[in-house]
């Protein structure tokens, strides 16, 4: 027994206590011993290798100082421990056991050439840029300036990606594969909420990847991409797919239904309401059925008994509240929006793991 804050623990219950804070602090080791396996392309590496690699084979294939053969192994090890590898028994051609590494489904969707990479989000998310505001986000609590990235950046994060080129393209490169993911593993739950419309606008539909999935599915659908102009210029639409530069609080092109994927959750309740009311006004009318706004976002609290991905959602909630003074919603707190933006009804259906699809009817 000993005591703490004035109140007596057993030995076992102080230790564990101890490793939690220690595993907190030292959280940020995982993700930049990822970051660093995704910049040296160590899973790149292993699947060019189409068998499980040695240590020593991974260190010559890396070209990096050979007096850090012990770095590689430790990170290695780490991220061994972390499940992003296995490791495998291996024999060479004299039947020597070795051992050697290789790739879990984890570490697949960080190969570069993979069209659902990750790779592209963790060189993001893990970039100083970003990295910087989380470092002010006290200091932002007591000031005026709306998040942490406009306490360090003195811009927004829209304004700051319209300047800076890679962080430009990073950031559409990582939303372009988790459209690739959405539009790969639901194109017929797509199919079926888009079924017997005319038209729609995926407004913020970034490089237009899962608009493209969808128009090509469904051939009599208008699909028309609206983004901020550094996001589309230069970008070539086809058939029934087009892209228009400009604000979404200005200007949304009409449409029978308005898609807005992962749109809200970087906005304010004060800037959600504002552009709810522009996606109202942009539903053409007509007595058809269908006509809608179609969002896809988390809804806090849906998964209450799985721990890990309420963690999940909590991870994003407090990244939306850093780089953007955006928010992850309850479903109370959608509905509010919703009613408060004049539309009467929504239905809420689980799509993919952690999101949903809201279809929100005027
Ligand atoms: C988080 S991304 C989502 C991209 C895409 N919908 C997806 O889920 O893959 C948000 C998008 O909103 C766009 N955006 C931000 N402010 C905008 C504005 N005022 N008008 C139009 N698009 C905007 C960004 O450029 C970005 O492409
Ligand atoms: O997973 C995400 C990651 C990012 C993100 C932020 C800064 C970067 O430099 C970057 O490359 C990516 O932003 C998001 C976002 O804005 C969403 O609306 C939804 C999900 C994400």
């Amino acid at each position: 027994m000993a005591s703490l804050n004035g109140v007596e623990y057993c030995k076992q219950d102080l230790l564990d206590a101890q490793a939690h804070v220690w595993n907190h602090i030292f959280s940020f080791v995982n993700s930049m011993s990822l970051k660093c396996a995704v910049q040296l392309c160590i899973p790149d590496i292993i699947h060019k290798h189409r068998k499980p690699i040695t240590l020593s084979q991974l260190v010559d294939a890396l070209q990096i100082n050979k007096a850090k053969s012990d770095f590689v192994y430790r990170l290695m090890r780490m991220l061994t421990h972390s499940k992003f590898f296995i490791n495998v028994k291996i024999s060479d051609d004299d039947d020597n056991e070795n051992e050697g590494y290789w790739l879990t489904p984890a570490s697949c969707f960080l190969l570069r050439d993979e069209p659902m990479s990750m790779a592209p989000l963790v060189l993001g998310v893990l970039d100083p840029i970003i990295m910087d505001p989380w470092h002010h986000v006290s200091k932002c609590f007591r000031n005026e300036s709306p998040s942490p990235f406009i306490t360090k950046h003195e811009m927004s994060f829209w304004e700051y990606a319209g300047t800076e080129q890679m962080l430009n393209l990073l950031f559409n490169d990582a939303m372009a594969r988790d459209a690739w993911f959405c539009s790969s593993l639901a194109i017929k739950e797509w199919e079926q909420v888009f079924k017997g419309l005319k038209s729609m606008v995926d407004v913020g539909g970034g490089t237009g990847t899962l608009a493209k999935a969808i128009a090509g599915a469904l051939p009599g659908l208008k699909c028309t991409v609206l983004d901020l102009p550094h996001v589309v210029d230069g970008l070539k639409g086809a058939e029934n797919l087009s892209y228009v530069g400009g604000n979404m609080f200005q200007y949304i092109p009409p449409a029978d239904a308005i898609f807005l994927k992962w749109i809200l959750h970087d906005w304010s309740d004060e800037d959600c309401l504002k552009l709810l009311e522009k996606c109202k006004e942009s539903i053409i009318p007509s007595k058809g059925k269908g006509r809608k706004v179609i969002i896809v976002e988390m809804v806090v609290d849906d998964n209450k008994e799985n721990h890990k991905a309420i963690e999940t959602q909590l991870f994003f909630d407090m990244l939306m509240m850093v780089d953007y003074n955006g928010k992850e919603r309850t479903e109370e707190e959608w509905a509010k929006l919703f009613y408060a933006a004049g539309f009467t009804s929504y239905k809420i259906t689980t799509l993919l793991g952690l999101r949903s699809v809201i279809e929100v009817f005027p």
